[in-house]
């Protein structure tokens, strides 16, 4: 969305909010153009004040209410970029979000199925979050989340989604990097809590030095964190390990796995469970033991583990280390890995040959070059992990093309408070299964 507001709408305007946007803010339209209203419910109407040189507003006031308004929980709500619909109830929320899902399947060219499974996420189950450090002139340090829309940090002195212990961790950790003087005006911080404790990934805009490195170590005793891993900030580079008390490990059903620093991990574990029930849930029911799946964009293996107890499975994954941390762990299952660049060297449609059912996850984007050949495979079972409807609504209008229908559909809403919505959805074809060898992975 670009532009500004209207010139006769520079000044405080009362807007009648025709519905939430993909951003979860009010839409409402001026001289035929939608103007995004941060803070307004469908429904609502509202006295806007215009965001200078943009086409968003903010609501100031509350004229006539939606009915699933509530009080936002957070004293931080509006400030801090981390939830955008505190103000609504999550229940409505929900609903939301599942409309959001289905406008982009039907827009993809789909029938939805007559019901839809959905799950939500608790408040204070968040287990993964990127933050934003920022050093003030004083040398004092805040550590949380940018304002939205600027790079403003709100420091995260409350915060209503974050797992307890991680809240406290954090608590801890802003006087420690306080002391830290490779944070000179900024860095970030990814905190995963893994079964076997949290793990710290920080990312500064100075070197470490070594006393530093023996505050971080003396942290993560103090406070027993199995590791604290660090990079320059704004690189990709393979983070160094600063401290390892223990050994790191999370479990996958009966899998033991270490991820490695910063590791994707879905954002709660109850969000987990939704989306590895409804993957199985849509796995064809007469796979034989001896059927083949292939799970691209398969991480450090959410789903691979479960997926073996069901077939044999061709795991791919372009992250060297979250694939190297699959496979160790997959150690006598019915798991074979691959490192693959599926954007540069997506599976051919012909690769999939015999193969019973594709499981993919791919990330905010989507799977870009992989889906015209998942498209063009005819493989009978589908499932489609998403985590960007807008991503969904295109890859979903390539099977449509192809003749593949919509079985089932669950929403689940594990980022509670902000706009952001996984689905899984199941896809089928009747189509006859061609003979042939199991894909091979291209080993990097
Ligand atoms: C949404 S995550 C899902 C991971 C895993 N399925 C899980 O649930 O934990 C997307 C995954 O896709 C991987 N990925 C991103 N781009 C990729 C690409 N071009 N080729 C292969 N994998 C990619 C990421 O490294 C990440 O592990």
């Amino acid at each position: 969305m670009s532009g500004t507001i209207p010139a006769s709408m520079q000044a405080e305007f009362r807007a009648r909010i025709d519905q939430l946007g993909a951003d979860g803010d009010g839409v409402c339209r001026a001289e035929g153009a939608p103007i995004h209203v941060r803070y307004a419910l469908s429904g609502e109407t509202v006295l806007a004040e215009p965001i200078p040189g943009r086409n968003r507003a903010v609501a100031i006031e509350v004229i006539e209410p939606s009915p699933y308004r509530v009080r936002p929980p957070c004293s931080l709500f509006g400030r801090c970029g981390g939830c955008v619909l505190q103000h609504q109830s999550s229940e409505a929320t929900l609903r939301w979000k599942v409309e959001q899902v289905s406008a982009a399947l039907r827009t993809a060219g789909f029938g939805l199925p007559d019901q839809i499974d959905t799950a939500q996420s608790a408040p204070y189950t968040r287990r993964r979050m990127d933050l934003a450090i920022r050093r003030l002139h004083g040398g004092a340090l805040l550590i949380g989340l940018h304002e939205r829309g600027n790079e403003t940090v709100v420091d995260l002195d409350e915060c209503h989604v974050l797992e307890p212990a991680l809240f406290a961790l954090l608590r801890g950790l802003r006087g420690v990097l306080a002391r830290v003087q490779a944070v000179r005006r900024e860095g970030s911080l990814l905190v995963n809590a893994l079964d076997g404790g949290a793990d710290l990934l920080i990312a500064t805009d100075g070197p470490l030095n070594a006393r530093d490195r023996a505050i971080l170590a003396a942290f993560a005793t103090e406070n027993a964190i199995p590791r604290i891993a660090w990079r320059a900030e704004g690189t990709q580079d393979t983070p160094e390990i600063i401290s390892q008390t223990a050994p790191v490990s999370h479990r996958f059903g009966d899998a033991t796995v270490q991820p490695p620093p910063g590791a994707f991990l879905q954002a709660t574990a109850s969000g987990e469970a939704a989306i590895l029930a409804a993957v199985l849930a849509g796995l064809p029911p007469k796979l034989p033991r001896s059927g083949r799946i292939v799970e691209l964009y398969a991480g450090c293996g959410t789903i691979s583990f479960a997926l073996a107890e069901r077939a044999r499975v061709l795991a791919l994954e372009g992250h060297a280390a979250a694939l190297e941390a699959l496979r160790s762990a997959a150690g006598g299952r019915r798991i074979e890995t691959g490192l693959r660049d599926l954007n540069r060297q997506p599976l051919l449609a012909k690769d999939f040959a015999g193969v019973g059912a594709i499981v993919l996850d791919p990330p905010h984007a989507g799977a870009g070059a992989q889906m015209r050949e998942i498209a063009a495979s005819g493989v009978g079972h589908v499932i489609y992990v998403s985590c960007n409807p807008a991503a969904l609504q295109r890859d979903a209008s390539q099977l449509a093309d192809s003749g593949y229908v919509l079985e089932k559909v669950s929403v689940i809403d594990q980022f509670l408070w902000s706009a952001r919505i996984e689905a899984v959805c199941v896809f089928t074809r009747k189509v006859v299964v061609r003979r042939g060898p199991m894909p091979r992975p291209n080993r990097g």
